[in-house]
């Protein structure tokens, strides 16, 4: 039967990329998709943005909510300072698969802890299970009905401290209306959007950055 998408930019990484050059599997994974088949990758102009932002914060402990095929783990794990650890979260058992061959190819799998299932199922568990106390940083990239409910659930679990961000990917395209009104209007969040466009594509699209303030 015929290859799966995700397939495909993993042969198209191991094809064009350099094994252990984060760099170079970011730009094979761009290049496809812009030229060959477009995928939903954060992509390079919003994963501009994500990079400043990571690398302003300089976060130790990060969450992923949404790993796909591994891009946006990558680009964040590849400006993580040593000893820092990012957790991404991937619901699809196929896309788990292809993500951590992509991490692997990228020589970054010293840094991702990969856990497969579903968001609400692992949040409560983070902290026994991972020995982490509180996120500097996270990245919600994956199904849109539950960006609301898991930062709420992450409030409840105690995840997010005085000053932790939180990015959220496609809050206009495919869109995330009912979090963007809790953020915004919350007092315990202070959020700024950043107007992009949806990966690969002439459409609106952005981040946003929201600082939990406690
Ligand atoms: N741990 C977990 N717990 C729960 N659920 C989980 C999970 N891990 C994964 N999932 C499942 C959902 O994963 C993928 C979510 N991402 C998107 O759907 C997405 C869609 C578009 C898009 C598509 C079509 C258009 F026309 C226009 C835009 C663009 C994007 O940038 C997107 O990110
Ligand atoms: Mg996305």
């Amino acid at each position: 039967t015929r290859s799966s998408r995700p397939q495909r930019l993993l042969s198209v990484v191991k094809k064009r990329a350099a094994h252990g050059d984060p760099q170079s599997v970011i730009s094979a994974i761009d290049y496809f998709c812009r030229h060959n088949e477009w995928a939903m990758n954060v992509g390079d102009e919003k994963g501009c943005i994500l990079d400043s932002v990571v690398s302003e914060l300089n976060p130790e402990r990060v969450l992923e909510l949404g790993t796909y095929c591994g891009y946006s783990t990558i680009r964040i794990a590849r400006i993580l300072p040593p000893g820092a650890r990012l957790i991404t979260l991937e619901f699809n058992p196929d896309y788990a698969a292809i993500a951590r061959q992509v991490i692997a190819w990228a020589g970054l799998e010293d840094k991702v802890q990969l856990v497969e299932g579903a968001s609400e199922d692992w949040i409560p568990r983070i902290k026994e299970h991972f020995g982490i106390e509180t996120f500097d940083f996270v990245f919600l990239d994956h199904w849109k009905d539950r960006y609301l409910p898991d930062t709420k659930l992450m409030e409840e679990c105690g995840l997010l401290r005085k000053g932790t961000v939180l990015l959220a990917d496609n809050v206009i395209c495919p869109g995330v209306p009912d979090y963007l009104q809790y953020v915004r209007s919350s007092p315990s969040y202070e959020s700024y959007y950043f107007k992009s466009h949806l990966e690969y594509t002439q459409a609106e699209d952005g981040l946003e950055k929201s600082v939990f303030l406690g």
